[in-house]
């Protein structure tokens, strides 16, 4: 395993402040240390410099898209740099609106691939559908070719191209998906495996039958877009949107030992930590700590030692 980590501190696709301070909290607690140990070999890329975008009023009810943009446009860079170079590439948010610059960028340098969305939410709407014009709850919409005609030309995304097939995603954890999303998710026939059917199934069949159906679409590179949000808030408070019914601990640590084990994993960007969320120091430590536990499981790590 080598895994090449980018910071990407960025909160703009949404309103609450302190995610851009995801990344430092996630390598504080120890995430290059702990690779290392497991015998992982690290390049920390270090965090983005995202500039400030002075000018940038909302575009009909989207907020921030300047400066998601450019930032997205930057992370694409950087993410397509570290895959040339060979690494597991480790994205570190930052909220979710980032997605749109790390597969964007991670399909520029592989051609194709596989997206499995570890998600509360969906994360599917388009600039029309989204309830609150935050980016982070979109970036499918400007990542899936079959939607390009729902997106209007936007300032600062002449840059991206649409990169994947719906049939190439899966989505593991929905339990908060807006109407217009599900009815996107439903016409383009989105696997999905929403908590109720983690509950019906288990988590083990879920990974069976995930990678079931990325296989029989070609065994392509995995990337895994972890939002802390699908993990349940008693155990990773410190996010901007919790949603009650999540994944516990062990099933996100099964979800992430069984995509690593495929050997195809790829690219894993972990999103949504928000140290400002906690209540307590405890609600920050467990959040932080969980999402360190993740990324280990991803590059081999085994409970059973
Ligand atoms: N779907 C939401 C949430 C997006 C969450 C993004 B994340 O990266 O964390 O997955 C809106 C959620 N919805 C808004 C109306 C409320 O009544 C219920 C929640 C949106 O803002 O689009
Ligand atoms: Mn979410
Ligand atoms: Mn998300």
């Amino acid at each position: 395993h080598s895994a090449g980590i980018i910071g990407a501190p960025f909160s703009k696709g949404q309103v609450k402040g302190g995610v851009e301070s995801g990344p430092d909290h996630i390598r504080a607690a120890g995430l290059v240390e702990r690779l290392l140990q497991q015998g992982c070999a690290v390049k920390d890329y270090g965090n983005l410099v995202f500039e400030h975008v002075s000018v940038d009023e909302p575009v009909g009810r989207l907020k921030s898209v300047r400066a998601v943009g450019s930032a997205n446009q930057k992370l694409s860079v950087a993410m397509q740099k570290v895959k040339e170079s060979g690494h597991t590439a480790v994205m570190l948010g930052g909220d979710h609106s980032l997605a749109i610059g790390s597969v964007h960028g991670h399909a520029a340098a592989l051609g194709h691939l596989s997206v499995v969305w570890v998600d509360a939410h969906a994360d599917i709407n388009t600039p029309l559908t989204s309830y609150t014009g935050n980016i982070h709850g979109q970036p499918l919409s400007y990542l899936l070719r079959e939607l390009q005609s729902k997106i209007p030309v936007l300032p600062n995304f002449s840059w991206m191209k649409p990169c994947l097939s719906a049939g190439d995603l899966v989505y593991i954890g929905l339990r908060d998906v807006d109407p217009a999303e599900h009815y996107i998710l439903k016409m383009l026939g989105v696997k999905m495996f929403p908590m109720s059917k983690v509950d019906q199934l288990g988590v083990a069949k879920v990974m069976e039958e995930t990678c079931d159906h990325l296989s029989a679409r070609g065994k392509k590179p995995i990337h895994l877009s972890f939002d802390i949000d699908a993990i349940d808030p008693s155990i990773t408070p410190a996010t901007g949107t919790p949603v009650t019914g999540g994944l516990t601990y062990r099933e996100g640590l099964c979800i992430t030992e069984h995509l690593s084990q495929t050997g195809l994993l790829s690219a894993v960007d972990l999103v949504e930590v928000n140290p400002l969320r906690g209540q307590t120091q405890n609600d920050i430590h467990s959040t932080v700590s969980t999402a360190v536990d993740l990324l280990l499981a991803c590059f081999g790590r085994q409970r059973e030692g």
